[in-house]
Formats: C-alpha cells, sequence, structure tokens
C-alpha cells in the first residue's frame, strides 16, 4: 500500500469537544446557568427546544469517553471549561465545579493522552450577561482574567496547551450581530464591541498567563477561519471577496498578529455603527502580546459576489463542491490556500487544526455499526492538504477532529451529528463509528494510505 501522505512521528494528533456541547450535569456540584442554558430554553432558539440539559451526559461517564479516546490512540485531547461551574457568582470560586475537570484530566494523564483545554467555549455565566449584557461590559474582562488565573493556579502545568478563546467571531459576531447564537442580539454595533472585550480579554489572560511561568505549557487562541473567493474574475467580486474576508477573518487576525484593526473594515463599519469609542489607549498593545501558538478551525470556505445593497457588499454564492449535513462545501484544498495564507501574511508561529470536520446523516446499521465513509472521505482529503502544506515547510503541528463524539450542535440540537463515536442519546451508548477505526489506523501509521 502506497501512503498518500506522511506526517512527522511527533504530529499531535487530537479529537475535540466542548462542555456546554457534551457534560450535561447542568445543575450539579454548584453550577449555575450559562447564557446558553438561558438560550437554549428561549422558544424558538434551538432545533424543537433541544438544550444542553444531559447532553452526551458527560459530566458522569467522562472515565468511559477517556477510555474510548485511548481505544482510538489519540495522542491529545481539546475539551473546555464551563465558567459556571468555576465561578457560579461573581467571585465566588467553586472548587467542586474544578475538581471534575481534575478527575478529567487525571484519567487522561493515566493515558499518557495530553490535555489541550479551552478555557472559553461559549458558555457565559448567566450572571455575568445579567450585569450589563456579559461581553459587552469592560468589566467582563476582570471576570474572564479571574476565571483564568484560577484556572492556572489549579490546572497551570497539567495541560501543556492553554487557548484562551474558542472562536472569537462565533462569540460576538454570530451571538450579538447575527442573532443565531447566545445571547441572541442582532446588533452590529454591539458585536463589535464584544469582539473588542473578547480579544481584550485574551490579552490581558495572556499576560497573567506570563506572570506565572507556568512551565512545560503554551497559549495560544482558536479562530474560526473561513477563505473567502471572488465568484469571478470582475473587480467588484474581488472587492466583496476582500469584504467578506475582512468580515471573517482580518477582524480577528489582524489585532491579534498585527496590533490593529484592518483599515478598510473599519472605514466599513464606521459608516454602520458610528464611533469606535469602545478602543482605550493601549488596547491594541494588549490584544497583540505574543503567543506560542495559533488554533485553527476549518470547516469550508465562501465564494462571494458583489452585492450593493448588503452590508458587506458581498452576497454568498453556492460553490461546486459536495456539501455536508450543515450545507457547507467541502473544499479541502481551501484549507491548504488558508495555512499558505496565514504562515505568508501572519505568522511563522507553530499552528494547531484545532478543529475539522464534517455532519452526514449517520445511522446505526443491522450490524450495529456505522459506515461513515463521507466523513472518513472528509478527514482524509483535509489530512492530504494539511500534509501537502507540511511538505512545504509548513508549521502545522497537531489536528483535532471535531468531533470526539457526536454532541448539542447548538442552533442545531442533536439533529446534526459531528462526531467520530456515534452517541445514542435515549440510551447515551457509545458506538465508533467506521471513522474512528479509521482515524485509529491513521494514528498508528502516521500518515494515510488510500
Ligand atoms: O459546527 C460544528 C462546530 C461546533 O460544534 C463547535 O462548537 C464550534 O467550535 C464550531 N465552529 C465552527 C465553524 C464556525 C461556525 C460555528 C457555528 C455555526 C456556523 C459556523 C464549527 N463548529
Amino acid at each position: 500500500m502506497i501512503k498518500l501522505a506522511k506526517f512527522p512521528r511527533d504530529f499531535v494528533w487530537g479529537t475535540a469537544t466542548s462542555s456546554y456541547q457534551i457534560e450535561g450535569a447542568v445543575n450539579e456540584d454548584g453550577r449555575t446557568p450559562s447564557i446558553w442554558d438561558t438560550f437554549s430554553k428561549t422558544e424558538g432558539k434551538t432545533y424543537k427546544g433541544h438544550t444542553g440539559d444531559v447532553a452526551c451526559d458527560h459530566y458522569h461517564r467522562y472515565k468511559e469517553d477517556v477510555e474510548i479516546l485511548k481505544e482510538i490512540g489519540v495522542k491529545a485531547y481539546r475539551f473546555s471549561i464551563a465558567w459556571p461551574r468555576i465561578f457560579p457568582e461573581e467571585g465566588k470560586y467553586n472548587p467542586k465545579g474544578m475538581d471534575f475537570y481534575k478527575k478529567l484530566i487525571d484519567e487522561l494523564q493515566k493515558r499518557d493522552i495530553v490535555p489541550a483545554a479551552t478555557i472559553y467555549h461559549w458558555d457565559l455565566p448567566q450572571w455575568a450577561y445579567d450585569k450589563g449584557g456579559g461581553w459587552l461590559n469592560r468589566e467582563s474582562i476582570k471576570w474572564y482574567v479571574e476565571y483564568a488565573t484560577k484556572l492556572f493556579e489549579e490546572l497551570g502545568d497539567a495541560i501543556p496547551l492553554w487557548i484562551t478563546h474558542n472562536e472569537p467571531w462565533c462569540s460576538s459576531i454570530l451571538s450579538y450581530g447575527i442573532g443565531e447564537h447566545a445571547p441572541g442580539h442582532k446588533n452590529y454595533r454591539e458585536a463589535l464591541i464584544a469582539a473588542h472585550h473578547i480579544l481584550l480579554s485574551h490579552g490581558e489572560a495572556v499576560k497573567a498567563f506570563r506572570e506565572m511561568n507556568i512551565k512545560g505549557s503554551k497559549i495560544g487562541i482558536t479562530l474560526n477561519l473561513t477563505p473567502a473567493y471572488p465568484a469571478s474574475e470582475k473587480e467588484e467580486d474581488k472587492l466583496a471577496a476582500q469584504y467578506a474576508d475582512g468580515f471573517a477573518n482580518r477582524w480577528f487576525l489582524d489585532p491579534i498578529f498585527k496590533g490593529n484593526y484592518p483599515e478598510d473594515m473599519m472605514e466599513l463599519y464606521s459608516k454602520i455603527i458610528g464611533e469606535f469609542d469602545f478602543i482605550k489607549e493601549g488596547d491594541l498593545e494588549t490584544i497583540s502580546v505574543p503567543i506560542d501558538f495559533l488554533g485553527v478551525n476549518y470547516y469550508t470556505r465562501s465564494i462571494v459576489k458583489y452585492d450593493e445593497d448588503s452590508m458587506l457588499k458581498a452576497e454568498n454564492v453556492p460553490g461546486p463542491g459536495k456539501r455536508t449535513e450543515m450545507g457547507w462545501e467541502i473544499s479541502p484544498e481551501s484549507l491548504y490556500d488558508l495555512l499558505k495564507r496565514l504562515d505568508r501574511e501572519y505568522t511563522k508561529l507553530p499552528m494547531y487544526i484545532t478543529e475539522n470536520g464534517a455532519a452526514f446523516k449517520d445511522e446505526v446499521t443491522e450490524d450495529g455499526r456505522v459506515h461513515d465513509d463521507e466523513r472518513i472521505e472528509y478527514i482524509k482529503e483535509h489530512l492530504k492538504a494539511a500534509a501537502k502544506f507540511i511538505g512545504e515547510g509548513g508549521n502545522l503541528k497537531g489536528y483535532f477532529v471535531w468531533s470526539l463524539m457526536d454532541n448539542f450542535e447548538w442552533a442545531h440540537g442533536y439533529s446534526k451529528r459531528f462526531g467520530i463515536v456515534y452517541v445514542d442519546y435515549t440510551t447515551q451508548k457509545r458506538i465508533l463509528k467506521d471513522s474512528a477505526l479509521w482515524y485509529k489506523e491513521v494514528i498508528l501509521d502516521d500518515g494515510i494510505e488510500d
């Protein structure tokens, strides 16, 4: 068998999840509601009113789930910590909430699996939202730094990879601007204020992390990045792609790596939101403090044509590729383009693909298995793109499949399955899909065979 793509021996093969999507136990051991508890219980916000009340019951089944990680043979496991378990009220630390993560990390360490912890994956404590709108309130930075510092104190060097935020674009634009995610606001000025405070909280947490000198641990941030392509060679379509790229990518990449917001987007946005009076002296220096790695969440690309009437002067047009159950075009070559662009224009730091994966119609067949060939194909094609980038000297250090297991897919509830492990929500039974068995072989071989 010829090897299609070979990876370095120390390549970090992983899978990823997040707290609200898998844990359940929303009232246990002192946890108080997050904005996602509130949002999912609000009429019409999620598919059939699905909530994370039980999810995959991972809070009680974590030992079994870590055993599954071992069976698949992952080198690392990316999970997130639920802020409302750690600080159920402002300033009130909850050691029982921390205990869960200490037990989880202990199970991982026993099996030589590297923990990669995301500090914030969208489950803002409701008490923080009740005080001036959560990320809209500049005080959120102080609350976040207190939370992150407690994590560094209690878990510090047990976590080699610390990720400050998962996808600031989603926590701000999708949540305060578009309204699809909690807290469901539809105000673009609010979205940019939230984005600014989230980025500031990232910078302040990195500074706190540096002061604590946690040996052997690295800190970074995870951004969801969507390459934008013009629908034609027309100048106006190229302009549309420039704005779509600014909207999705440069608004976050530039402050973090260049210490400024992109000029073209500032100009475009100023017509919509007025003054950028929420940007204070020194903020961009804080946001752009040096980090150790960049986490990249990649799923798909966008193709846009010029649209005079839209805010971004851009309208999405469907691509020619096959689509996943989310309706996202499958475009592995765009992952290669993205990685090359990041390397060329932004950073030579180590990068990790902290999420890549797909939802497909999964069903358990007579043989009790899930033959998810489309998901194997999706992951294989994206790994080939990653290998090509590494082969050209790209500093890509690892790949985390989204997701370890089927889970609460936000506004889509449990209707979309991204896992390489199937979850039967009525019995909580886990079934390794064919993609998990395939991924196990890829990890053993450090490479892909066709
Ligand atoms: O949608 C699949 C996953 C989520 O389950 C993860 O929690 C989240 O980190 C994540 N980000 C993306 C790409 C950005 C996006 C998120 C939600 C909706 C649309 C696009 C896809 N995913």
